[in-house]
């Protein structure tokens, strides 16, 4: 690991059998709709586990939950208990900033702010501590070592984060989103709208990262969860079918309805 990403991790330990985070029983409505139903889930530390299944059952809506993003709208309410670290995020009271800087997330389209590269990942460090100007650079540095961008930006730190190609603007993201050191990292499909070598990328940035963080990532791509993925659970109508080490969910699951999906009969 180069020196300025070394100084940026937390602690170098193997993965770890402990859940970082709990999900018992978690149910979701949009109005009377109910898109989560009884949800039980661990996301254990250290480790990346993939979340698949078709379209409308729940990934994205579980993502929503770990960070309250459905806070800001009426309507929206989680049922049931997402403990992190002991603490359960969805009870009232719960400190969203803080939350949000415990958790953070990727979207699936580069999402950079129309500002400087600098600017960029020092926004949100800013957001939640005092750091002195030399401090703050080598937070920046550090940052981008980690994300892989730091050779391509090094020299042009002042330049519009806009001006960035499409993969090297999810990598400032993901650059930006370790910044500020959070515990949990949500990626939402978060090469969808990438090329190829860009994926590529990305996947070897998550599988470097995982050694700090807890990583939770939605994919379409069966390819790239059994690439990526320590853990795939698979989601089908809202209902958690079945979690599995990566290996034995693309070889030998034990649900039919996994199977299919998994082999392309639906979905
Ligand atoms: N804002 C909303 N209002 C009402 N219903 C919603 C809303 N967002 C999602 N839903 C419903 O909740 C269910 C779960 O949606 P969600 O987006 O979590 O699925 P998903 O598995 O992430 O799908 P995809 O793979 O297509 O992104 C679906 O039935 C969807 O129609």
């Amino acid at each position: 690991m180069p020196e300025a990403a070394a100084r940026l991790a937390p602690m170098a330990q193997s993965a770890s059998e402990e859940p970082r985070i709990a999900i018992r029983n978690l149910d979701f409505y949009y109005g009377a709709t109910k898109a989560l139903k009884s949800v039980s889930i661990d996301f254990l530390d250290r480790q990346t586990t993939a979340m698949i299944g078709p379209s409308g059952c729940g990934k994205s809506t579980l993502l929503r939950v770990l960070n309250r993003m459905y806070d800001l709208y009426p309507g929206q309410r989680a049922e049931g208990e997402v403990m992190l670290d002991g603490e359960n995020i969805i009870a009232p009271g719960m400190d969203i900033n803080r939350l949000r800087r415990r958790v953070g997330m990727v979207f699936q389209k580069p999402t950079p702010f129309p500002k400087s590269i600098y600017e960029n990942v020092a926004f949100g460090v800013r957001l939640h501590e005092r750091l002195s100007r030399s401090a703050m650079d080598e937070r920046v540095e550090s940052s981008l070592v980690r994300a892989a961008l730091w050779g391509e930006v090094k020299d042009k730190l002042n330049n519009s984060a806009l001006a960035l190609s499409g993969g090297q603007q999810q990598r400032l993201c993901i650059a930006r989103t370790i910044a500020v050191k959070p515990q949990v990292i949500l990626l939402d499909e978060p090469t969808s709208a990438l090329d190829p070598i860009s994926t590529l990328k990305i996947e070897q940035l998550i599988e470097e990262l995982k050694r700090d963080f807890t990583i939770i990532i939605v994919t379409h791509n069966m390819q790239q969860a059994g690439r990526c993925a320590d853990r795939v659970a698979f989601f089908y109508l809202g209902e958690v079918v079945e979690v599995a080490d990566a290996t034995q969910m693309f070889t030998a699951p034990r649900e039919r309805r996994t199977q299919e999906y998994i082999t392309g009969r639906f979905g």
